[in-house]
Protein backbone atom coordinates (compact mmCIF):
# COMPACT_ATOMS: atom_id res chain seq x y z
CA UNK A 1 0.00 0.00 0.00
CA UNK A 2 1.03 3.42 -0.48
CA UNK A 3 1.94 5.16 1.87
CA UNK A 4 -0.91 8.58 2.75
CA UNK A 5 -0.08 11.47 5.51
CA UNK A 6 -3.48 12.25 5.96
CA UNK A 7 -5.42 8.67 5.91
CA UNK A 8 -4.59 5.52 6.32
CA UNK A 9 -4.91 2.18 4.38
CA UNK A 10 -4.84 -1.38 4.83
CA UNK A 11 -6.00 -4.49 2.90
CA UNK A 12 -6.29 -7.71 5.40
CA UNK A 13 -6.10 -11.46 3.96
CA UNK A 14 -10.05 -11.61 3.61
CA UNK A 15 -9.23 -8.74 1.13
CA UNK A 16 -11.01 -6.33 3.50
CA UNK A 17 -9.57 -2.53 2.59
CA UNK A 18 -9.75 -0.32 5.40
CA UNK A 19 -9.74 3.69 5.33
CA UNK A 20 -9.31 5.06 8.22
CA UNK A 21 -9.14 9.23 7.86
CA UNK A 22 -6.39 10.42 10.30
CA UNK A 23 -5.84 13.55 10.86
CA UNK A 24 -7.26 13.46 14.91
CA UNK A 25 -5.83 16.40 16.00
CA UNK A 26 -8.16 18.50 13.62
CA UNK A 27 -11.16 16.16 13.97
CA UNK A 28 -10.52 14.88 10.68
CA UNK A 29 -11.20 18.06 9.17
CA UNK A 30 -11.54 17.21 5.27
CA UNK A 31 -8.84 19.38 3.34
CA UNK A 32 -7.47 19.31 0.03
CA UNK A 33 -4.97 17.21 0.74
CA UNK A 34 -7.42 14.44 2.44
CA UNK A 35 -9.43 14.94 -0.70
CA UNK A 36 -6.56 14.22 -2.85
CA UNK A 37 -5.22 11.33 -0.98
CA UNK A 38 -8.81 10.27 -0.53
CA UNK A 39 -9.28 9.47 -4.49
CA UNK A 40 -5.90 8.09 -4.54
CA UNK A 41 -6.82 5.42 -2.10
CA UNK A 42 -9.88 4.22 -3.23
CA UNK A 43 -8.14 3.67 -6.54
CA UNK A 44 -5.75 1.71 -4.71
CA UNK A 45 -8.32 -0.52 -2.54
CA UNK A 46 -10.26 -0.93 -5.49
CA UNK A 47 -7.05 -2.39 -7.72
CA UNK A 48 -6.09 -4.41 -4.88
CA UNK A 49 -9.25 -6.74 -5.58
CA UNK A 50 -10.61 -5.74 -2.27
CA UNK A 51 -14.09 -7.36 -1.97
CA UNK A 52 -15.49 -4.50 0.37
CA UNK A 53 -14.72 -0.88 2.05
CA UNK A 54 -14.64 0.08 5.31
CA UNK A 55 -14.62 3.72 5.84
CA UNK A 56 -13.63 4.79 9.47
CA UNK A 57 -11.93 7.83 11.59
CA UNK A 58 -9.47 8.09 13.72
CA UNK A 59 -9.98 9.62 17.28
CA UNK A 60 -12.80 10.75 18.51
CA UNK A 61 -14.35 12.09 15.26
CA UNK A 62 -15.44 10.25 12.14
CA UNK A 63 -15.19 13.88 10.26
CA UNK A 64 -16.22 17.07 11.21
CA UNK A 65 -16.48 18.21 8.12
CA UNK A 66 -14.56 20.27 5.34
CA UNK A 67 -11.65 22.37 6.96
CA UNK A 68 -13.09 25.58 7.58
CA UNK A 69 -9.60 27.03 8.11
CA UNK A 70 -8.68 26.18 4.61
CA UNK A 71 -11.70 27.27 3.48
CA UNK A 72 -12.21 30.91 4.76
CA UNK A 73 -10.10 32.89 2.24
CA UNK A 74 -11.39 30.80 -0.84
CA UNK A 75 -12.90 32.99 -3.50
CA UNK A 76 -16.25 32.02 -5.50
CA UNK A 77 -13.95 31.35 -8.23
CA UNK A 78 -10.92 29.49 -6.48
CA UNK A 79 -13.84 27.44 -5.62
CA UNK A 80 -15.93 26.94 -8.84
CA UNK A 81 -12.63 26.95 -11.22
CA UNK A 82 -11.06 23.80 -8.71
CA UNK A 83 -14.57 22.52 -8.64
CA UNK A 84 -14.09 21.85 -5.24
CA UNK A 85 -15.29 19.19 -3.15
CA UNK A 86 -16.12 17.28 -5.90
CA UNK A 87 -13.80 14.44 -5.74
CA UNK A 88 -15.36 13.30 -2.35
CA UNK A 89 -18.05 11.95 -4.77
CA UNK A 90 -15.57 8.97 -6.14
CA UNK A 91 -16.60 7.61 -3.03
CA UNK A 92 -19.83 7.16 -4.24
CA UNK A 93 -18.94 5.97 -7.79
CA UNK A 94 -17.16 2.29 -5.43
CA UNK A 95 -18.23 -0.72 -7.20
CA UNK A 96 -17.23 -2.58 -4.62
CA UNK A 97 -19.80 -2.30 -0.95
CA UNK A 98 -18.74 0.63 1.91
CA UNK A 99 -19.39 0.38 5.23
CA UNK A 100 -19.61 3.90 7.19
CA UNK A 101 -18.09 3.07 10.53
CA UNK A 102 -18.84 6.35 12.49
CA UNK A 103 -17.48 6.97 15.82
CA UNK A 104 -17.71 10.38 17.48
CA UNK A 105 -18.66 13.39 15.11
CA UNK A 106 -19.99 13.44 11.71
CA UNK A 107 -20.70 16.82 10.56
CA UNK A 108 -20.91 18.81 7.23
CA UNK A 109 -18.57 17.31 5.20
CA UNK A 110 -18.25 14.67 7.70
CA UNK A 111 -21.96 13.46 7.42
CA UNK A 112 -22.03 13.67 4.03
CA UNK A 113 -19.52 11.12 3.34
CA UNK A 114 -20.98 9.05 5.85
CA UNK A 115 -24.11 9.35 3.69
CA UNK A 116 -22.44 7.69 0.49
CA UNK A 117 -21.74 4.74 2.11
CA UNK A 118 -23.85 1.85 1.19
CA UNK A 119 -24.16 0.26 4.89
CA UNK A 120 -23.66 3.31 7.75
CA UNK A 121 -23.42 1.54 11.66
CA UNK A 122 -22.72 3.96 14.05
CA UNK A 123 -21.34 3.75 17.95
CA UNK A 124 -23.96 5.27 20.76
CA UNK A 125 -22.46 8.04 21.35
CA UNK A 126 -21.73 9.01 17.88
CA UNK A 127 -23.70 12.09 16.30
CA UNK A 128 -24.99 13.48 12.96
CA UNK A 129 -25.41 16.83 11.27
CA UNK A 130 -24.88 19.37 8.77
CA UNK A 131 -24.14 22.52 10.53
CA UNK A 132 -23.15 24.67 7.22
CA UNK A 133 -25.67 26.97 7.75
CA UNK A 134 -24.22 28.45 10.98
CA UNK A 135 -20.69 29.07 8.75
CA UNK A 136 -23.16 30.95 6.37
CA UNK A 137 -23.10 28.53 3.70
CA UNK A 138 -24.71 25.12 2.43
CA UNK A 139 -24.00 21.43 2.12
CA UNK A 140 -21.39 21.23 -0.82
CA UNK A 141 -20.96 17.20 -0.69
CA UNK A 142 -24.49 16.44 -1.79
CA UNK A 143 -26.05 17.10 1.78
CA UNK A 144 -29.30 18.16 0.91
CA UNK A 145 -29.67 15.65 -2.08
CA UNK A 146 -28.88 12.78 -0.13
CA UNK A 147 -30.53 13.72 3.12
CA UNK A 148 -33.56 14.67 1.28
CA UNK A 149 -33.48 11.04 -0.53
CA UNK A 150 -32.82 9.51 2.58
CA UNK A 151 -35.36 11.16 5.50
CA UNK A 152 -37.72 13.45 3.34
CA UNK A 153 -38.26 17.00 3.06
CA UNK A 154 -39.27 18.71 6.40
CA UNK A 155 -36.97 16.35 8.28
CA UNK A 156 -34.01 17.80 5.81
CA UNK A 157 -35.22 21.34 6.31
CA UNK A 158 -35.30 20.68 9.75
CA UNK A 159 -31.69 19.53 10.15
CA UNK A 160 -30.45 21.63 6.83
CA UNK A 161 -31.87 24.92 7.84
CA UNK A 162 -31.11 24.45 11.67
CA UNK A 163 -28.09 22.82 11.80
CA UNK A 164 -28.93 20.96 15.10
CA UNK A 165 -27.17 17.74 15.73
CA UNK A 166 -28.90 14.12 15.99
CA UNK A 167 -27.64 11.42 18.01
CA UNK A 168 -27.15 7.82 16.87
CA UNK A 169 -30.85 6.49 17.79
CA UNK A 170 -32.30 9.72 15.99
CA UNK A 171 -29.81 8.45 13.20
CA UNK A 172 -31.10 5.51 13.24
CA UNK A 173 -35.38 6.24 13.69
CA UNK A 174 -34.69 8.76 10.73
CA UNK A 175 -33.06 6.11 8.30
CA UNK A 176 -29.50 7.56 8.02
CA UNK A 177 -28.10 4.67 9.39
CA UNK A 178 -28.56 0.75 9.94
CA UNK A 179 -27.21 0.03 13.12
CA UNK A 180 -26.41 1.26 16.77
CA UNK A 181 -23.54 -0.53 18.48
CA UNK A 182 -21.34 -0.15 21.34
CA UNK A 183 -18.68 2.54 21.38
CA UNK A 184 -14.88 0.85 20.73
CA UNK A 185 -16.66 -1.92 18.64
CA UNK A 186 -17.78 -0.25 15.20
CA UNK A 187 -14.74 -1.06 13.35
CA UNK A 188 -15.18 -4.67 14.62
CA UNK A 189 -19.05 -4.85 14.04
CA UNK A 190 -18.00 -3.53 10.20
CA UNK A 191 -15.71 -5.78 9.94
CA UNK A 192 -17.76 -8.92 10.55
CA UNK A 193 -20.31 -7.21 8.08
CA UNK A 194 -17.65 -7.10 5.41
CA UNK A 195 -16.49 -10.55 5.90
CA UNK A 196 -20.23 -11.91 5.61
CA UNK A 197 -19.78 -9.90 1.82
CA UNK A 198 -16.52 -11.00 1.49
CA UNK A 199 -17.40 -15.05 1.68
CA UNK A 200 -20.67 -14.08 -0.92
CA UNK A 201 -20.55 -14.37 -4.84
CA UNK A 202 -18.73 -11.19 -5.80
CA UNK A 203 -21.06 -11.06 -8.82
CA UNK A 204 -24.20 -10.95 -6.76
CA UNK A 205 -22.98 -8.75 -4.39
CA UNK A 206 -22.11 -6.35 -7.58
CA UNK A 207 -25.27 -7.50 -8.72
CA UNK A 208 -27.96 -6.13 -5.84
CA UNK A 209 -25.25 -2.99 -4.85
CA UNK A 210 -25.84 -1.77 -8.52
CA UNK A 211 -29.85 -2.61 -8.22
CA UNK A 212 -30.78 -0.91 -5.27
CA UNK A 213 -28.44 2.31 -6.00
CA UNK A 214 -30.50 2.47 -9.37
CA UNK A 215 -33.88 2.65 -6.91
CA UNK A 216 -32.75 6.25 -6.11
CA UNK A 217 -32.28 6.71 -9.76
CA UNK A 218 -34.82 5.57 -11.95
CA UNK A 219 -38.46 5.00 -12.52
CA UNK A 220 -39.92 1.76 -10.54
CA UNK A 221 -40.67 0.03 -13.88
CA UNK A 222 -37.05 0.67 -15.18
CA UNK A 223 -35.65 -0.15 -11.67
CA UNK A 224 -38.17 -3.56 -11.75
CA UNK A 225 -36.18 -4.08 -15.06
CA UNK A 226 -32.91 -3.93 -14.52
CA UNK A 227 -33.30 -5.82 -11.61
CA UNK A 228 -35.21 -8.68 -13.79
CA UNK A 229 -32.12 -8.57 -16.16
CA UNK A 230 -29.22 -8.89 -13.54
CA UNK A 231 -30.91 -11.58 -12.22
CA UNK A 232 -31.40 -13.73 -15.40
CA UNK A 233 -27.72 -12.76 -16.12
CA UNK A 234 -26.88 -14.55 -12.36
CA UNK A 235 -27.82 -17.75 -14.05
CA UNK A 236 -24.82 -17.48 -16.71
CA UNK A 237 -22.31 -17.86 -13.83
CA UNK A 238 -21.08 -21.09 -11.67
CA UNK A 239 -21.68 -19.14 -8.43
CA UNK A 240 -25.53 -19.71 -8.73
CA UNK A 241 -25.59 -23.45 -9.39
CA UNK A 242 -22.64 -23.41 -6.52
CA UNK A 243 -25.08 -21.45 -4.08
CA UNK A 244 -28.19 -23.83 -4.94
CA UNK A 245 -25.98 -27.11 -5.08
CA UNK A 246 -24.46 -26.30 -1.50
CA UNK A 247 -28.25 -25.21 -0.21
CA UNK A 248 -29.45 -28.85 -1.42
CA UNK A 249 -26.79 -30.74 -0.13
CA UNK A 250 -27.19 -29.06 3.14
CA UNK A 251 -23.26 -27.21 3.20
CA UNK A 252 -21.78 -24.08 3.28
CA UNK A 253 -21.38 -22.58 -0.13
CA UNK A 254 -17.83 -22.29 -2.00
CA UNK A 255 -17.74 -19.14 -4.00
CA UNK A 256 -15.45 -18.84 -6.47
CA UNK A 257 -13.96 -15.54 -5.77
CA UNK A 258 -15.05 -15.51 -1.94
C1 LIG B 1 -18.44 22.82 3.29
C2 LIG B 1 -19.09 21.76 4.09
C3 LIG B 1 -19.08 20.48 3.34
O1 LIG B 1 -20.28 20.35 2.70
C4 LIG B 1 -18.52 21.60 5.49
O2 LIG B 1 -18.30 20.50 5.92
S1 LIG B 1 -18.25 23.01 6.40
C5 LIG B 1 -17.79 22.36 8.01
C6 LIG B 1 -18.96 21.88 8.79
N1 LIG B 1 -18.54 21.43 10.10
C7 LIG B 1 -18.65 22.17 11.20
O3 LIG B 1 -19.11 23.28 11.19
C8 LIG B 1 -18.14 21.53 12.49
C9 LIG B 1 -16.99 22.32 13.08
N2 LIG B 1 -16.52 21.78 14.33
C10 LIG B 1 -17.20 21.91 15.48
O4 LIG B 1 -18.30 22.44 15.55
C11 LIG B 1 -16.54 21.41 16.72
O5 LIG B 1 -15.16 21.23 16.46
C12 LIG B 1 -17.10 20.07 17.22
C13 LIG B 1 -17.09 19.00 16.13
C14 LIG B 1 -18.54 20.27 17.72
C15 LIG B 1 -16.22 19.55 18.39
O6 LIG B 1 -16.09 20.55 19.38
P1 LIG B 1 -15.00 20.37 20.52
O7 LIG B 1 -15.13 21.56 21.43
O8 LIG B 1 -15.13 19.04 21.14
O9 LIG B 1 -13.58 20.38 19.76
P2 LIG B 1 -12.87 21.64 19.07
O10 LIG B 1 -13.85 22.55 18.45
O11 LIG B 1 -11.90 22.21 20.06
O12 LIG B 1 -12.07 20.94 17.87
C16 LIG B 1 -10.80 20.32 18.06
C17 LIG B 1 -9.88 20.84 16.97
O13 LIG B 1 -10.40 20.45 15.71
C18 LIG B 1 -10.57 21.61 14.89
N3 LIG B 1 -11.71 21.43 13.99
C19 LIG B 1 -12.89 20.86 14.27
N4 LIG B 1 -13.68 20.88 13.20
C20 LIG B 1 -12.99 21.49 12.22
C21 LIG B 1 -13.29 21.82 10.85
N5 LIG B 1 -14.45 21.46 10.29
N6 LIG B 1 -12.35 22.45 10.15
C22 LIG B 1 -11.15 22.77 10.68
N7 LIG B 1 -10.80 22.48 11.97
C23 LIG B 1 -11.72 21.85 12.71
C24 LIG B 1 -10.81 22.73 15.88
O14 LIG B 1 -10.53 23.97 15.29
C25 LIG B 1 -9.82 22.36 16.97
O15 LIG B 1 -8.53 22.72 16.55
P3 LIG B 1 -7.54 23.50 17.57
O16 LIG B 1 -8.25 24.74 17.99
O17 LIG B 1 -7.33 22.53 18.69
O18 LIG B 1 -6.31 23.75 16.75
Amino acid sequence: MAHYDTLSLTVDDDRIAQLTLDRPEALNALNSAMMAEFAAALVEATQSGARALILTGKGRAFAAGADIAEMRDRTFGSMSDANHLALWERLADLPIPTIGAINGFALGGGCEIAMMCDILIAGESASFGLPEITLGIIPGIGGTQRLTRIVGKAQAMDLILTGRRIDADEARRLGLISRVVVDGEVVEQAQVIARQIAGSSARAVRAAKECVLRADQSSLSEGLLFERRWFHSLFAFDDQTEGMTAFLEKRPARFADA
